[in-house]
Formats: C-alpha cells, sequence, structure tokens
C-alpha cells in the first residue's frame, strides 16, 4: 500500500514495522515518514516524488463538496480552489491566534462546510480536530472537553432536524461555564447554520463570530502543512463503556491514512468521478468516512438533518439529482424504507448509483433479499460493514472481486490479521476456534490504524483494559463472529459486552447510569441493556431501576428519569422501557454484570457463570424475554387500582 497509495510524505522508513513487538506496545508503522492529514485531503501527491505535491483530480473549479441540508432546500458546492482558500485563511487565522501543533480544537456541529473547513485547518498545523454533533447534551459533551482541553470550540448557533429549528446558544453558554475551569480554553467560535445570517453571541460568554475569528488571518489564504511523524494523533473520537467517563481514542495521522487509502483504493475502488453520500453525523465514525472519500478526489455530499423529513423519498431524490455513485447509510434506514414499501428503483433515477453501504447494526438477512428482490438495481453492490470508532475502519467490508451473500459482510478486512477465538476462555492465552465456529473477533498482529493511546491516560491502563485484558498481546473486538464455511464471509452474532446500540446508534451504558446516579438519590442502582430478540428489527433499551429503602417507584419518576437522560446526553439515548427491580446481578467482586440480562431480555436462557454473587437474581428478568405481556399486565394492574380507588 505504500508504495501504491499516492500518499504524500516526506522522510524514509528502514522497517514497516517490528513484526516482534507484541500488538499491546503499539509498533511504530513506518517510522521515519512524515506526513500531514489535511495536504492528503486536500492535494494528491506528484507521482515522482511523493513530498510534492499537485492539484491532479482535485483542480480548483471542479467541485469537491455539496452541502445539502434538511428539506433540500440549501444546496451549495464547493470546489476545491475554494476548500483549499478557505482551510488556507482558517488556519491562518488558528495560528495567529496562537494555535500550534498538538492543540486540540473541538466542534459541535453539523455535517457543514464550516465543521469540515475547520477540520482540515486545526489538522493542516498539526493539531488535534474532535467533533461532537449538535443533539448531544451539555453534559455528555462537557465529558469530552473535560478530558481533551481543546483551545477552541467551534459551534452551530442553530440546528434544524426533523422539522424543529433549536436554538444551540443556550447549551453552548452552558458548556463555556463548565469549560472555566480548562485554563488553555480561549473560547468559542459560532458557525453560522443558516448562511450568510450568523446569529449573534449575546448570551453566550467568551464567543465571537466565525466572520470575527478569520479576520486575524488579515485576508492570508496561503496553505502552510505541518508534517507530522507517522504515529503523530490528527483526531479524538470517543466511546463509553460500561463505566466511568468515556474514552478519548486517539488516531495517527499515518495509521488512518494508510488505512483509508486501502478502503477507497481497493476494497471500494472509488476515484475521481465518484460521487459519496454518506448519512452521518459529526458524532459517529462515518463522519470520517465522509472525509475520507476525498482522498481519492471523489465528490463528498454532507446531508444535514434528518433522512425522513419531509420524506424519505426527499432524501432518496439527492441520489438521483446529484448522481450519487456510493451512498452510505443504516439498516434502520433501509428497515425503514422496506416498512413504508417505498422503492427506490422504481421512483428514481438510480443509473449513476453503484454502491450503497450499510453499517452500525446487523442487517437482517431479509433486508438483503429486499433490497435486491425490490428496492435497488441488481447492479448495485451492497456492501455491509463492520468495524467502529476504536480503530477508525473495519474488521468486517466490502470486497469487490467476491460476489454478496446474504448476510455478514463479504470479508476481513485486508492488512488485519483477525481470527475468531474461543468464547469460553475467559482470560489467559486465547485459542482460534475450529474453521467456521463462532466466536471472539480479535486481532492478533499489529494494524497500522491501532488508536495510538487514550488522552490524559497516562499510564495506558485504561488503553490496555479496552483491548488487551482478556488475552495476552490479543486485540478483543467485543463482536460475537463467525466465518462462514463455505463462502468465507463474516458474520456478526452480536455484541459480547453492553454497549448499546439502538438503530446503530451506539454508546455505553455509563452514560445513562452517570445520569442516574447524580440526579436520582432515590434511585439504589441500576442496570441498562439492549434487547433485540428474533422477531425485532431494531435494539430497544431497556432500563431497571432498583429503589432505595422505602422510596417508590411511580410512572412520575419514570418521566423525569426519561426527560434528564434526554437532556443531558441526547434523545438517542432515552431508554425505551423503564422498570423497576429488585436485585442486579453482579460478581462476586461486587461489579454490576450486563452480559447475562441483555441475553435473557432478547431471549436467551443462561447458564449463569460461577462468578456471580447472586445468580438467582437472574430468574426475575426472564419475564421481560416477553415485554410487551409484561407492558400489559401492568396496564390491567393498573386499571383495576383505578377502578378500585374510584
Ligand atoms: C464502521 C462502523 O461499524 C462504524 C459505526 O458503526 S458508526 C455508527 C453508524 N451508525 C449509524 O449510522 C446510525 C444510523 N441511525 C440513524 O441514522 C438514525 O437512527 C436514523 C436517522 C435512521 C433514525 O432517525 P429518527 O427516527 O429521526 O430517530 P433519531 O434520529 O434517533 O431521533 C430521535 C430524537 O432525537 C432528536 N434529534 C436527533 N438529532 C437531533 C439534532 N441534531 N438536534 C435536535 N434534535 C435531534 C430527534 O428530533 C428525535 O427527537 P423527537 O422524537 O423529540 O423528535
Amino acid at each position: 500500500m505504500w508504495d501504491s497509495a499516492g500518499l504524500i510524505y516526506s522522510g524514509t522508513y528502514t522497517e514497516v514495522v517490528n513484526t516482534n513487538a507484541p500488538m499491546d506496545t503499539i509498533p511504530y508503522w513506518f517510522r521515519g515518514t512524515r506526513l500531514n492529514f489535511a495536504e492528503n485531503i486536500l492535494f494528491s501527491a506528484d507521482g515522482n516524488d511523493p513530498s510534492r505535491t499537485t492539484t491532479r483530480n482535485k483542480e480548483d473549479s471542479k467541485i469537491a463538496v455539496t452541502e445539502v441540508r434538511e428539506g433540500n432546500t440549501e444546496m451549495r458546492n464547493m470546489s476545491w480552489g475554494e476548500v483549499r482558500r478557505r482551510v488556507g485563511l482558517l488556519s491562518n487565522a488558528m495560528r495567529a491566534r496562537g494555535v500550534k501543533k498538538g492543540d486540540r480544537v473541538a466542534v459541535v456541529a453539523s455535517t457543514s462546510f464550516d465543521t469540515f473547513i475547520c477540520f482540515m485547518a486545526i489538522v493542516s498545523l498539526g493539531g488535534l480536530f474532535s467533533s461532537s454533533s449538535t443533539d448531544m447534551g451539555s453534559k455528555g459533551i462537557l465529558e469530552r472537553l473535560l478530558q481533551i482541553r481543546p483551545k477552541f470550540l467551534f459551534a452551530d448557533d442553530w440546528a434544524v432536524y426533523n422539522g424543529k429549528t433549536t436554538d444551540l446558544r443556550p447549551k453552548i453558554a452552558e458548556i463555556v461555564e463548565g469549560m472555566k475551569v480548562v485554563q488553555e480554553f480561549e473560547g468559542v467560535v459560532l458557525q453560522p447554520r443558516f448562511a450568510g445570517r450568523p446569529a449573534d453571541t449575546e448570551g453566550v460568554p467568551r464567543a465571537m463570530k466565525l466572520e470575527k475569528f478569520v479576520e486575524a488571518a488579515n485576508g492570508d489564504e496561503k496553505l502552510v502543512f505541518e508534517r507530522v511523524e507517522f504515529r503523530d494523533p490528527f483526531i479524538v473520537v470517543y466511546s463509553s463503556g460500561t463505566t466511568g467517563i468515556p474514552k478519548c481514542i486517539v488516531h495517527s495521522v499515518g495509521g488512518v491514512l494508510i488505512s483509508m487509502l486501502k478502503e477507497e483504493k481497493l476494497h471500494k475502488e472509488m476515484g475521481p468521478d465518484s460521487v459519496m453520500l454518506q448519512y452521518t453525523t459529526t458524532g459517529w465514525i462515518m463522519y470520517l468516512v465522509s472525509i475520507q472519500s476525498l482522498v481519492s478526489g471523489s465528490r463528498s455530499i454532507f446531508y444535514d438533518g434528518s433522512p425522513f423529513v419531509p420524506s424519505p423519498q426527499a432524501f432518496l431524490s439527492i441520489l438521483s439529482t446529484q448522481r450519487v455513485t456510493d451512498f452510505g447509510t443504516s439498516p434502520r434506514f433501509l428497515h425503514e424504507l422496506q416498512k413504508h414499501n417505498i422503492t427506490p428503483r422504481k421512483d428514481f433515477d438510480l443509473s449513476a448509483l453503484r454502491s450503497v453501504c450499510t453499517t452500525g447494526m446487523v442487517l437482517s438477512n431479509a433486508l438483503f433479499e429486499w433490497f435486491y428482490d425490490t428496492a435497488f438495481p441488481p447492479s448495485v453492490h451492497l456492501r455491509n460493514i463492520s468495524g467502529g470508532t476504536d480503530l477508525a475502519g473495519c474488521f468486517g467490508i466490502m470486497n469487490p472481486l467476491e460476489p454478496v451473500h446474504v448476510g455478514g459482510c463479504q470479508g476481513p478486512t485486508l492488512g488485519t490479521r483477525m481470527e475468531v477465538y474461543d468464547s469460553l476462555i475467559e482470560s489467559g492465552p486465547g485459542r482460534a476456534v475450529p474453521d467456521g465456529e463462532p466466536g471472539e473477533l480479535v486481532a492478533t498482529a499489529s494494524f497500522p490504524n491501532q488508536p495510538v493511546f487514550f488522552w490524559g491516560d497516562e499510564s495506558g491502563e485504561r488503553y490496555h483494559s479496552a483491548y488487551y485484558a482478556r488475552f495476552p498481546h490479543v486485540w478483543t473486538h467485543g463482536d460475537f463472529i463467525q466465518y462462514h464455511p463455505v463462502t468465507g464471509q463474516v458474520l456478526f452474532l452480536g455484541r459480547a459486552d453492553g454497549v448499546l446500540n439502538p438503530s446503530g446508534v451506539r454508546f455505553g451504558s455509563s452514560d445513562i447510569y452517570s445520569v442516574i446516579e447524580t440526579h436520582f438519590l432515590e434511585v439504589a442502582d441500576s442496570v441498562c441493556v439492549g434487547q433485540r430478540r428474533p422477531q425485532d428489527s431494531d435494539e430497544s433499551v431497556v432500563l431497571f431501576l432498583k429503589m432505595k429503602d422505602g422510596e417508590r417507584f411511580t410512572d412520575g419518576l419514570v418521566e423525569r428519569v426519561k426527560r434528564k437522560i434526554g437532556e443531558e446526553r441526547s434523545k438517542r439515548h432515552v431508554p425505551r422501557y423503564v422498570f423497576e427491580t429488585w436485585d442486579i446481578p453482579a460478581t462476586v467482586n461486587g461489579k454490576k454484570v450486563e452480559l447475562p440480562v441483555k441475553q435473557i431480555l432478547s431471549g436467551k436462557i443462561v447458564k449463569p457463570s460461577g462468578t456471580l454473587a447472586n445468580a438467582q437474581s437472574l430468574q426475575f428478568y426472564y419475564q421481560f424475554a416477553k415485554v410487551e405481556e409484561v407492558l400489559q399486565k401492568m396496564k390491567e394492574e393498573k386499571e383495576r387500582r383505578t377502578k378500585s380507588k374510584l
């Protein structure tokens, strides 16, 4: 890949990687080379000299990015020339305001041009970019920002989603208040959601408008790229587990670039004529995917808003009007189309469309069938992929050389030694299962896009325990998988941990527990799991509350819990069901155990592990495998009580 990828870099390496170093020591790849992320996105390499750049396939007048806002009424193009000029201007403004290599700039914003320009500007200086979406609550955002301590926060002034317009300034003001303790934080830059109509900064302390911020560049649009070492960091992304604050996962410039080029060139065959529309918010790793397609000179369309408003058809019409070649979406979106009998191939000109990529949750077999039987032209490549934030890439991925079979992903990604380990082995050296049997997804050798560290985790302990605690020197990803014995496709059978995943939006149960622990002192303990039974098309989040002695579980409490989670995290975090429980399974060491509860709710019979201190507690949860019956009983009970009161 190094020789053929077309990277822009300087320096040379003597060793690709030390293959004798265990992967948990995060071996150095391509040591001695220097490169810049933004430079590789904004230019192409000169074929004769990789340290020189050209604008080949990225000519000044060619359209680089298109911005489409909910409802399709706001649609704008930006050429490569303008992108470069605006990145130059903003990066010079940042430099003039003291931003330098290693500094962090965060955004809370939509997938707009402004966010993209900001991303490129900070990384052109050798700084780190980090984005959160506007639907996140201020508490969740602060948990991230207080860890990474950005110099500036770029934030949208307004958001439009589901037909609703929200003034984000009160939320931003709360964030600024929370950031008081961060010495290096210089303030907020408000990005205008409505082009040419920036909101005033009143009510938001330490804020200035974007147009004011760029004045510091004095009109200087010249781009100067700081080439950094291959494994220097350029982005921080986040994931939450079952305990503690979010993990701030730091990825390296070189690792992600080479992995991206591998995906774009070999797995996806993207080129300068490709047009990519990836539906995402800035809070998901798919945002990086919407940027990565630019590396090969493709055009990327940034959509902002709900794909269902004003109608799924309005959203789908972008595929034909913009001649989209590669569309990225989610199983949940395809399911909605199927549910509403929408057949894109009948209603739209999809002659440009080459592929539809789905990710985030398992794509059901029924959707594979529907996709080809009913919905999309047979020539379109259905590409289901799986990977994640932790690797800014994929484990299971598309393969243009082989057929698509129903279920899972076509195969493993190149350059990553992915294996399946026996899931019954809980610790100590792992063992690969015989071919075709299910087990834990692991990586047994270093790959370039391993994250380099977690921000703020000086000892490396959190990093180590996130991936390497189960099997020594082996990355355990947390997915149960199986290679199909005949086709070799990778079947994803579910998460091996308590990560929640409704509609493909992932978050950790700790996001929920911290809200309960902070605001609901009448609750003694809680357990939050995802329920997805064979008959369910999506995962439901179910929260159980154990009340303190003498405290009552009431409808009012449920309502307050849901409201608070919505405010502090996001509406996407709000549990579908909240029930009372009497006991929460825990290990003999007192650690709450979610997995058996999740499995029971999802219709499985669980053999309790010997490490459970209160195995009998599991019995209570079996009734919720038929949650509809529980709800019906509760309703009847309530009616009976109301009647007897009357
Ligand atoms: C390689 C890998 O493996 C990597 C990955 O997995 S990356 C993760 C990939 N995941 C995905 O792509 C996720 C796919 N899912 C989706 O895109 C969305 O669930 C969906 C768009 C399909 C569903 O949308 P939806 O039905 O509107 O629900 P959702 O978007 O969840 O909205 C829920 C609530 O949040 C609100 N909301 C969402 N975004 C908002 C925003 N920016 N501002 C304000 N409110 C917002 C909505 O208004 C809604 O509230 P109301 O009910 O009061 O209206």
